[in-house]
């Protein structure tokens, strides 16, 4: 059974998308010469790139059994998807912002008719309207945040992240559209008649997740002081030790450790007398 998966060609979400199906065991063929199709290390699952805009339409009519794309491009676009999994990346807030010295300091403030400028026309006016307020929409395709310098505006509705552009732009946030950040999605059909083969990429994808911050934590240790170690190695599900064949005195040690905590674990190991400690990175916990 074939399976497609849109993926964004540009932009920041590109690279963090692909390198997620690549640690999740779908890498793509032949990176250096990315065409607009590729096969991918999985012979049943190929990957289309294109527009992260795009993605929640084709996904939504089929042309794309998954894809990888940002909430607000899925709610934007009203499309009718599932949403699978959150990704953990590219987290970005819609938001309403004013120059920093405008009367306007919460949206009760906004008067009827107010102008806004904003790439995402359809968020903006239902989030207003539902509020009770109607407001007319300008519609751009980036740098919105010029809009209210230069008499097209008098609000913007745009990305922030990091809250730099705003900063630099001075503007002031005065409500939060919506929360976004990338998901894993499926075309509905697709998600019942190919259920399998996508809960097995959903679950490879999930794995890379779940590693994320982890550390394995492998040492050999006296079987004397395996009770302190034990207590010392939180571990996912307690450590996994193992009889050292060369020599009955020593047991192996190994366990899953958040990468915070690695600092002073490995410390407490040493000192109880754990010896010739690795710490190596995990790609996937399936
Ligand atoms: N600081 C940010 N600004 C804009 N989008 C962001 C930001 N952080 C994360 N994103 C998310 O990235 C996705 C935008 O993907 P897109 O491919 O349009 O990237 P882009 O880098 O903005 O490209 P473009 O050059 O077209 O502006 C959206 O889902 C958006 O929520
Ligand atoms: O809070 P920050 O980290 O400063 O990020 C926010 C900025 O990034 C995005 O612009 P982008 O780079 O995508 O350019 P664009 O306006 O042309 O889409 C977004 O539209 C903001 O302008
Ligand atoms: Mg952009």
């Amino acid at each position: 059974m074939q399976l497609k998966i849109a993926l964004p060609s540009k932009g920041r979400i590109s690279d963090p998308a692909v390198k997620l199906l690549e640690k999740a065991g779908i890498g793509i063929k032949d990176t250096a010469n990315r065409k607009l199709f590729s096969e991918t290390y999985d012979e049943d699952t190929s990957v289309m790139f294109t527009r992260a805009a795009d993605i929640p339409e084709f996904v939504a009519d089929g042309a794309a059994d998954l894809g990888i794309t940002g909430l607000d491009l899925i709610e934007e676009k009203e499309a009718d998807v599932e949403i699978l999994e959150d990704l953990n990346f590219g987290s970005a807030k819609l938001v309403l912002a004013v120059p920093e010295d405008s009367k306007i300091n919460n949206i009760l403030d906004i008067d009827n008719g107010a102008i806004v400028a904003t790439e995402f026309p359809n968020l903006t006016k239902k989030y207003l309207k539902n509020k009770g307020i109607n407001v007319k929409i300008v519609e751009l395709s980036g740098s919105t945040e010029i809009a209210p310098f230069i008499g097209v505006a008098d609000i913007v509705a745009d990305l922030t992240s990091t809250g730099t552009t705003l900063k630099m732009n001075h503007l002031k946030i005065i409500d939060t559209i919506l929360e976004s950040s990338i998901k894993l999605i499926a075309n509905k059909e697709s998600f019942k008649d190919k259920n399998e083969k996508i809960e097995a990429i959903r679950t490879g994808i999930k794995g890379v997740l779940d590693a994320e911050g982890k550390k394995l934590v492998m040492m050999n240790v006296n079987k004397e002081s395996l009770e302190d170690v034990k207590k010392a190695m939180p571990g996912l599900t307690g450590p996994t030790v193992s009889q050292v064949v060369s020599n009955e005195d020593i047991v192996a040690v190994q366990a899953v450790v958040d990468e915070r905590e690695v600092f002073n674990t490995v410390n407490r190991l040493k000192k109880i007398g754990a010896k010739d400690i690795l710490v190596v990175p995990i790609e996937r916990i399936i």
